[in-house]
């Protein structure tokens, strides 16, 4: 594809600091930009990303059960990082060479993180509402104890709902990532309204997620039936 276009953060300064930060509390953060990508380019990037990315549907293993992962998705990497494996799956790892719109959105990332230096992206693409991803930590230990992700989304809103885990003598476990399909809004319900949060990720938002969330919280995009656009969302990680 011929794609001369050049992703860049949003130039407009107050789109820029209209930001919202929501402290979890003992160490952890998140913060959410819903405008970081400029309306215009977030459209041509959600049709490069959907045409252009050699997406795939793998098959993952959680609790000894075998099932499709219910959204597409690519790892792209920067060369000789150990390995990710999540859920008995261990995807190709793609080079940034070969989609240059990601690294300047990579360079948009970083320039508005100080500090951060993310070396790893997973792509997953939502074909519909029927596509989701359960609740989960992305707390694998190549990312060390307190990973920095953030998660730029293009496409239709989705709902991001972030639930504090259950304390360690409760023996609940969660899986790093599962294809079973939790009532998300029933178990929100149940919970204390402190220990729950949820968000409208919109098109062109960047969400970041610090500190020790993924050790301390879990977090979901449910399926949502009346739904039928596509979303994209791209999560940079730092592999250490
Ligand atoms: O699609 C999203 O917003 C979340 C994706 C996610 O949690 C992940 O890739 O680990
Ligand atoms: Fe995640």
């Amino acid at each position: 594809m011929n794609f001369k276009f050049r992703a860049r953060s949003n130039p407009n300064p107050s789109d820029r600091e209209n930001k919202r930060t929501i402290d979890l509390e003992n160490g952890s953060e998140i913060i959410y930009f819903p405008r970081f990508i400029p309306y215009d380019d977030s459209c041509k990037l959600l049709h490069y990303l959907d045409k252009e990315i050699p997406w795939t549907r793998p098959s993952i293993h959680v609790f000894g059960r075998s099932c499709i992962q219910p959204r597409d998705t690519c790892y792209v990497a920067s060369e000789r990082l150990p390995e990710l494996r999540y859920s008995g799956y261990q995807p190709h790892a793609y080079s940034w060479d070969d989609y240059p719109p990601l690294k300047d959105l990579l360079a948009a990332v970083h320039e508005a993180l100080p500090g951060s230096s993310f070396n790893s992206l997973l792509l997953n693409r939502y074909k519909s509402g029927s596509d989701y991803v359960a609740w989960h930590s992305d707390g694998e230990k190549l990312y060390g104890p307190t990973p920095e992700i953030a998660s730029l989304s293009f496409g239709c809103d989705r709902e991001f709902f972030l639930r504090k885990k259950p304390s360690k003598t409760a023996k609940v476990q969660i899986p790093s990532t599962s294809c079973v399909e939790e009532p998300a809004n029933k178990r929100l319900k149940r919970s204390n309204q402190v220990d729950q949060h949820s968000l409208t990720l919109k098109h062109g938002s960047l969400l970041v997620m610090k500190g020790y969330t993924q050790r301390d919280w879990v977090h979901s995009v449910p399926k949502r039936a009346k739904i039928e656009a596509v979303r994209i969302n791209l999560t940079f990680r730092r592999v250490l």
